[in-house]
């Protein structure tokens, strides 16, 4: 089934009411395993109301009837509500469409909320709270959470309990509890807590190095190696961590020559992967794909005006930007992520590379498609948008776990994480820093749970 075909098809559900539709859909793929044949699965499935008291649900292809039922009985609630994600995945073959080619079949999704998360929050949020959600993002199957770091509670007091975190979430799961580990004593720390995995944090540019770890960047290349030696001696992996790939809050533009340069050295000393972070989100993904998308845009309308909008946005940012400074040429319209990715990749091994946006000024999900596209399969997000950095002045939080989820769904790639699980998740965590979630799907899929708990 190809991307336009669906995508026609997911504008036409539209027009029928929302809520009726998703409670519909959800109990259609419930019901999957008795009522309807193996070869209805993969397709779509035709909600139709005949009247405000029942409805039928057909296969969407064979026009085959699944069955007709009294809205009552249709209109289970909450539960099936929540399974209106479903309507992001427009199919459940192959990826063929020319456009999706290159993307991933599968993406490793690192869940980083209660490290990057929680490290900004201005209360100190509680250890059982932190262990409750890392627990809930663990059951809805994220394969990486990254519990907390061993920096020093002079620094970010926020994680100061890193030991009692990791003393609560052993045994949780299957999933893999990276730490931050800034140095040696760092290191030590982290062992003695159980930490299986660690990660070192470099940055591109020498004054948020200053800033984030009171030294150089030579200087925290010196200090990562023993870092990364020691964790040889224990067998422990190691991934580093780049900040101000793009743009530093104190130097602005980054060149992607000097982010190239400290992720070979990370490679180098024994970073098993190297996290790309555009630590205040400026990061645009470059004029180069609306070329592309203006060539498909007639095929799969709704999902790519979406994306070209947002194209769009971040050109005339870019633009902006880039005349003030007295820039001009083509590479100012190549955007900012693409000449960073090119350069790293010259360096290190497209599948040691994961990618980190925070999403201040809303390119996040933009920059991962980009990045997707140009093969990385490795992705930093954050349960309902939390986090920041707390020596990144103004940077928001990053993209958020729920909103990557629901696009992958969308375009039929792969993560082995359930939305729903997320969704409560991010409620949990949401409620308890009283405060709406920084995740658009987040608020859309809570908005409709609610209408239904009203039916
Ligand atoms: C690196 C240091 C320690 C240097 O800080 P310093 O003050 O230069 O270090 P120091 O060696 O002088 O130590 C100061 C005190 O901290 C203690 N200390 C020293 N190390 C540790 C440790 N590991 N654990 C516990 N305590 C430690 C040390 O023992 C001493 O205690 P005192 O003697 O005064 O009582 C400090 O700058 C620091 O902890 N920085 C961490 C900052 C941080 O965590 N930032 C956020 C994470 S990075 C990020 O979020 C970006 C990322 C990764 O998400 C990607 C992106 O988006 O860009």
């Amino acid at each position: 089934m190809l991307l336009p075909e669906s995508v026609s098809r997911l504008s036409r559900f539209r027009s029928i009411r929302y809520r009726k539709y998703f409670s519909l859909f959800a109990l259609g793929d419930e019901m999957d395993s008795n009522v309807v044949g193996i070869g209805d699965r993969c397709y779509w499935k035709h909600a139709e109301f005949r009247n405000e008291k029942e409805a039928s649900l057909s296969n969407y292809e064979t026009k085959r009837p699944l069955f007709n039922r009294d809205l009552a009985f249709l209109e289970l609630g909450a539960y099936q509500t929540l399974n209106r994600h479903y309507c992001s995945q427009y199919h459940t073959g192959e990826i063929k469409h020319k456009l999706l080619g290159s993307m991933p079949k599968f993406v490793k999704i690192v869940e980083v909320g209660p490290r990057d998360g929680l490290q900004n929050e201005k209360e100190i949020v509680p250890t059982s709270v932190k262990v409750e959600l890392i627990k809930m993002l663990v059951s809805s199957g994220l394969p990486v959470v990254e519990a907390t770091s061993f920096v020093s509670p002079k620094w970010v007091p926020q994680l100061a309990d890193a030991k009692d975190v990791m003393s609560a979430i052993q045994g949780f799961g299957h999933s893999r509890f990276p730490v931050l580990t800034p140095n040696l004593k760092g290191f030590e720390a982290a062992m003695a807590a159980g930490a299986k995995e660690v990660a070192v944090f470099a940055a591109a540019s020498e004054s948020f190095s200053r800033s984030n770890l009171n030294c150089s960047i030579e200087d925290s290349l010196v200090r990562y190696r023993d870092v990364a030696l020691a964790a040889k001696n224990h067998e422990v992996p190691v991934r580093g961590y780049i900040s101000c790939v793009v743009g530093c809050p104190m130097e602005g533009a980054v060149p992607p020559s000097k982010v190239a340069y400290v992720a070979e050295e990370l490679i180098n000393m024994g970073c098993a992967e190297i996290s790309l972070g555009d630590t205040i989100g400026v990061g645009t993904p470059g004029i180069i794909l609306i070329f592309l998308l203006i060539i498909e845009v007639q095929t799969a309308p709704v999902f790519l005006v979406v994306y070209v909008a947002s194209c769009l946005v971040a050109v005339v940012q870019e633009l902006t930007l880039r005349l003030k400074k007295n820039v001009t040429g083509f590479r100012a319209l190549l955007g900012t992520v693409i000449p960073m990715l090119e350069a790293v990749l010259d360096v290190v091994p497209i599948e040691k590379l994961a990618v980190h946006f925070h999403d201040t000024y809303g390119q996040a999900l933009s920059n991962i498609l980009l990045s997707l596209q140009m093969g990385i399969s490795t992705v930093d997000s954050s349960i309902s948008g939390l986090g920041g950095c707390p020596y990144a002045k103004g940077a928001t939080g990053n993209v958020a776990t729920e909103d990557v989820v629901y696009m992958l769904n969308g375009v039929g790639v792969k993560t082995n994480v359930d939305l729903g699980k997320l969704i409560l998740a991010g409620d949990y965590i949401s409620k308890y820093l009283g405060r709406p979630s920084g995740s658009k799907a987040g608020i859309a899929f809570s908005r409709a749970l609610s209408n239904a708990s009203k039916l």
